[in-house]
């Protein structure tokens, strides 16, 4: 499991961490790491130039020392202060005293910027606050005008370590070399784009037990697949029901179905005006067309893809005591207390789109705090939500850690995919799985099999589907 710690956890174990090291020890442990990251970037240290943007902190601080170091390698190394009368004095004096030169204020930053090999932002790391000041928004952009490769030094500066927001200007890095433990917003849009790829440094934090974050890797989601044993029959594996597609879009039922036949449940019911649609293309579904309550026994339902406006099969299925995921228009037609009042796990899955319709605030809102907007929507529905994206958040109410699914690829924006989706997770919840669990994991293997299926080159949410199976063997192998 890959973890993400709040800036507020980060500050309590380094207090604990500094009060039992030598005065500096924590900071060259972190130093250590980026000169070495900055030094494989490069391939050769000797004769490159390197660019310093140094602020007020310790942030500076860290890239003046590193800087140090690889002056002392035979870079040619230049430091821009930003606030030169702050910059951090033993880092400034190391820098001095292995050769490295010196510029102050945003002006002087232009010419050294576009000769340099390597820049290094050190401008502001977990003790940013709000948007980036003035004139260090001025040297971030001067940035942008050249072709530079950017190592950010623990965050890219500008981006909001808790949240993932960025507003306003930010550094673009290609590397972003993080201590002690990945903070939220190098996992979450938009920030994470900003971030490059991340290499954590460990430097001894004792992180407590909770995250802020949690990201499933292969084995945990190993661990999690339902898999059938000897004494297993089609209904201890589970019976998912499907409630969905209307005869203006059966395909979404199609998708859905195709979705849950490869999530490990033991059989698929559907209900619906499509079934004829269905059972075409999988004769081993169940299909009934009266209501849900009619449909027989089910250990999980979905209900809302290609649901138009049928809020009578809406309003059915939350009635039902098991776990319900809705989606789509389902989101649109679901009464907000009939939700809340639910005994059994409800597990919402929308995109930013109908995020922002449930939430009353524009997409770009939704878009723009991702984190912020799950855990808001998870408390007003008391309800398991994931919001789908390029990076996919599952939250639950009462708080606790935020899942955070990172196998996604733009390719899976595609009309359909999130049907298969919601029967793919659906499947794991009639398989037992609790909403989180479901959500992670189906967010998972969705993201994997559009990987896979897509190889570099557009897919169809069908070909999607197909290419579960493919990603279950990945993540069991
Ligand atoms: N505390 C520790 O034990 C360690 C800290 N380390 C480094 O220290 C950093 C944290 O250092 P600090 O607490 O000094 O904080 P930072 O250096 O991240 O930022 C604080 C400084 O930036 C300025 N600032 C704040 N918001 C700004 C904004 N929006 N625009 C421009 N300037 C802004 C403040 O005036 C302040 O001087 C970490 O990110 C990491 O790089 C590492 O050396 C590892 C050890
Ligand atoms: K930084």
């Amino acid at each position: 499991m890959r973890t993400a710690y709040s800036v507020e956890t980060v500050r309590v174990a380094e207090q604990e961490l500094m009060a039992r090291l030598p005065e500096g020890a924590l900071m060259q442990r972190a130093v250590a790491g980026l000169v070495a990251a900055c030094a494989e970037f490069l391939g050769r240290v000797y004769g490159t130039r390197i660019v310093l943007l140094v602020g007020s902190g310790d942030n500076g601080g860290d890239a003046l020392y590193a800087g140090a170091r690889l002056a002392k390698r035979g870079a040619g190394v230049t430091a821009v202060l930003l606030v030169p009368d702050r910059a951090h004095p033993g880092g400034l004096a190391a820098l001095l005293r292995a050769g490295g030169r010196v510029v102050r204020g945003t002006d002087a930053a232009e010419e050294p910027l576009r000769r340099a090999d390597l820049v290094v932002d050190g401008i502001v790391g977990i003790g940013g606050k709000g948007g980036l000041r003035p004139d260090a928004a001025k040297l971030v952009d001067v940035l942008g005008e050249t072709r530079a490769a950017v190592v950010a030094v623990d965050l890219p500066s500008g981006v909001d370590a808790d949240t993932g927001e960025v507003r306003g200007a930010a550094v673009r890095a290609d590397l972003t070399v993080t201590f002690g433990t990945h903070k939220p917003g190098l996992l979450v849009d938009p920030a994470r784009e900003y971030a490059g790829s991340v290499r954590l440094v460990d430097i001894g934090l004792a992180l407590p037990g909770e995250a802020e974050l949690e990201a499933l890797q292969h084995a945990d989601v190993a661990a999690l697949l339902p898999v059938p044993g000897a004494e297993s029959d089609k209904y201890r594996r589970g019976v998912v029901g499907i409630a969905a597609g209307s005869s203006r879009y059966p395909g979404a039922a199609v998708l859905a179905v195709s979705g849950a036949l490869r999530g490990g449940a033991g059989a698929v019911r559907y209900v619906g005006p499509a079934g004829d649609a269905v059972i075409a293309r999988f004769p081993e579904t169940l299909v009934s067309t009266g209501s849900p309550e009619q449909a027989g026994r089910v250990q999980a339902w979905v209900v809302g893809p290609g649901a138009g406006d049928d809020g009578d099969v809406v309003a059915a299925v939350l009635r039902a005591e098991v776990p319900v995921l809705v989606d789509a228009d389902g989101l649109r037609l679901a009464d907000r207390d009939a939700v809340r009042a639910r005994r059994a796990p409800t597990l919402l899955t929308p995109h930013a789109g109908e995020a922002a319709a449930l939430l009353g605030v524009p997409r770009e809102e939704v878009e723009g705090a991702r984190l912020t907007s799950v855990r808001e929507l998870a408390e007003r529905y008391r309800a398991t939500v994931l919001l789908k994206g390029s990076t996919t958040l599952i939250a639950s109410p009462g708080g606790g850690a935020v899942r955070v699914n990172s196998t996604g690829t733009g390719w899976l924006a595609t009309a359909g995919s999130g049907d298969v989706l919601s029967g793919l997770t659906g499947s794991l919840l009639a398989a037992g799985l609790d909403a989180p669990d479901a959500g992670s994991v189906g967010a998972y293997l969705h993201g994997l099999a559009g990987r896979l299926a897509a190889d570099g080159a557009p897919v169809g949410a069908h070909d999607v589907a197909e290419a579960v199976r493919e990603a279950w063997r990945d993540v069991m192998d």
